[in-house]
């Protein structure tokens, strides 16, 4: 298995996406990818193993070298600050954090709270914005804090940004515009120089292609 590269993918929304792009790169994925609920798919014909995670976790297996690359969005490398390197935006998955609340309303001035999924870029940001916030962590369904009074603001993933219209929230800044990344283990990235560049120079190439 030690010639084999491993990759790190994430499951959900992602994942589709990036099997695609993988494809139009030239690699033969078989149909098993388009449906499995398998977590570690091998394709011994192009030397692959992919191993399947939960996205804010892809950076987490290829720090730790259980996986060589991975792919996984940029908001999660912010957030974790993990040890990789990034080597290609793939520019796939794109979508934006956002500083969003309900509308006309300012934030409490005494102990303003702002929940999110990522802590560490909201805290990061608001620092920089000179104002003192309380981080309220939340893991999902975070358009519902402002409604229900438990937070002022929400630091959020936005898309098409019909969440946020339907919950009746407004946008107020833009923090980080995010697509997914090509990342890969510092080690793996010296062992297995040869396969690593191989697949950024596949992968960069229909990246190319698709921006024109
Ligand atoms: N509308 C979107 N909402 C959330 N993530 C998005 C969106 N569009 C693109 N992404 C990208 O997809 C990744 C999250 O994928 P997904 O929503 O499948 O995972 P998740 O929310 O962590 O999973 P789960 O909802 O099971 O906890 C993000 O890290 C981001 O880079
Ligand atoms: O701008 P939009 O296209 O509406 O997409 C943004 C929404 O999608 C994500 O939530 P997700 O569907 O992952 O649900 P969750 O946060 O409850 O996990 C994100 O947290 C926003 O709520």
């Amino acid at each position: 298995m030690n010639d084999f590269l491993t990759i790190a993918m994430p499951k959900g929304r992602i994942f589709e996406e990036a099997v695609e792009l993988l494809r139009k790169a030239g690699y033969k994925l078989p149909p098993e990818f388009d449906d499995s609920r398998k977590l570690i798919l091998d394709v011994p014909e192009e030397s692959l193993r992919f191993i399947l995670a939960k996205p804010m976790d892809v950076a987490t297996y290829v720090e730790h070298g259980v996986a060589d690359v991975g792919i996984a969005g940029k908001d999660v490398l912010l957030e974790e600050e993990r040890d990789v390197y990034e080597l290609l935006d793939l520019k796939i998955s794109a979508c934006y954090l956002a500083v969003a609340g309900l509308p006309n309303t300012k934030m409490n001035d005494v102990a303003p709270r702002v929940a999110t999924k990522y802590p560490n870029v909201a805290e990061a940001y608001f620092r920089e914005q000179g104002e003192q916030v309380e981080i309220i962590k939340l893991n999902g369904s975070i358009e519902l804090a402002p409604i229900i009074g438990l937070s002022d603001r929400i630091v959020d993933i936005v898309s098409t940004g019909r969440t946020m219209k339907e919950n009746g929230l407004v946008e107020y800044e833009r923090i980080v515009d995010v697509t997914s990344r090509l990342i890969v283990n510092p080690v793996s990235y010296r062992i297995k120089d040869g396969q690593i560049d191989e697949l950024v120079r596949r992968l960069h190439n229909v990246v190319a292609v698709e921006e024109f």
